[in-house]
């Protein structure tokens, strides 16, 4: 089965660590944190960083592999170079996800070489979107897959929930598979991700972000600890 083909209508699951001090920084724990996701029914991963992507690929299950890296002067933080993804190939992903917004990318960079380093690396490219526009001109460049990765994330304020119908209006206009991301928090939000069009949903820090999740919680306490704020 093509790594496409066995996502499709299926859960991946991001197991990133968001915070600096977290503790799923560490290779190993965060090997824990991807293999009980795939015990749970996880068909595919997403992984920040070449060592955890290198380490995951070892489950069996597809992995969509990121770089995360602020550039100076750069918006891009999502494998902002070549160099990253030939790093992310080179570890096995199957999948190379990039920032395929029409913001600048640093050094001049163009979407389609990364896209063509991905292919040449032997992976799937996965454009993180974050407009119909951007999904469109991503296809155009030679994206395999479109993903709704940066929908809320390029504005003034963050939405609490997903954007589930710019997944609808994505999958309206592109030929290609439609991922499902960012911000999805319940079943019921998957659900309608497949409903609207997604080829597959992923689930982060809902799921694989303990440090999130205990915040949500903590700040709907009275005394609210100053780190859940
Ligand atoms: C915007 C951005 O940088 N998104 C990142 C992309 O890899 C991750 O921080 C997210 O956790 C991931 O997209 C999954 O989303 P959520 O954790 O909301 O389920």
């Amino acid at each position: 089965m093509n790594v496409a083909e066995a996502i499709r209508g299926r859960l991946v699951v991001s197991c990133q660590a968001q915070d600096p001090r977290s503790p799923f920084l560490d290779t190993a724990h965060m090997m824990a944190m991807a293999t009980a996701a795939v015990l749970g029914g996880a068909a595919g991963l997403r992984g920040q960083g070449v060592a955890h992507v290198r380490a995951m690929v070892t489950l069996g299950v597809p992995v969509v592999g990121l770089v995360k890296r602020n550039v100076p002067g750069s918006p891009v933080y999502i494998t902002p170079s070549r160099a990253d993804v030939d790093a992310l190939t080179g570890a096995g992903a199957q999948i190379v996800a990039a920032d395929a917004t029409d913001r600048p990318r640093p050094g001049g960079e163009r979407l389609a070489d990364l896209i063509a380093a991905t292919h040449a690396g032997g992976a799937l490219f996965m454009a993180d979107v974050d407009s119909v526009d951007s999904a469109l001109a991503a296809v155009d460049a030679g994206a395999d897959l479109v993903g709704t990765t940066l929908a809320g994330y390029t504005g003034a304020t963050v939405p609490d929930g997903p954007d589930v119908d710019l997944v609808a209006a994505i999958s309206r206009w592109c030929p290609v598979p439609v991922v499902a991301e960012g911000r999805y928090r319940t079943p019921a939000q998957v659900a309608a991700a497949f409903d609207g069009g997604a080829w597959t949903v992923v689930v982060g820090t809902a799921i694989s972000d303990p440090v999130h999740t205990t915040r949500r919680f903590a700040s709907a306490c009275p005394h609210v600890p100053v780190e859940s704020r």
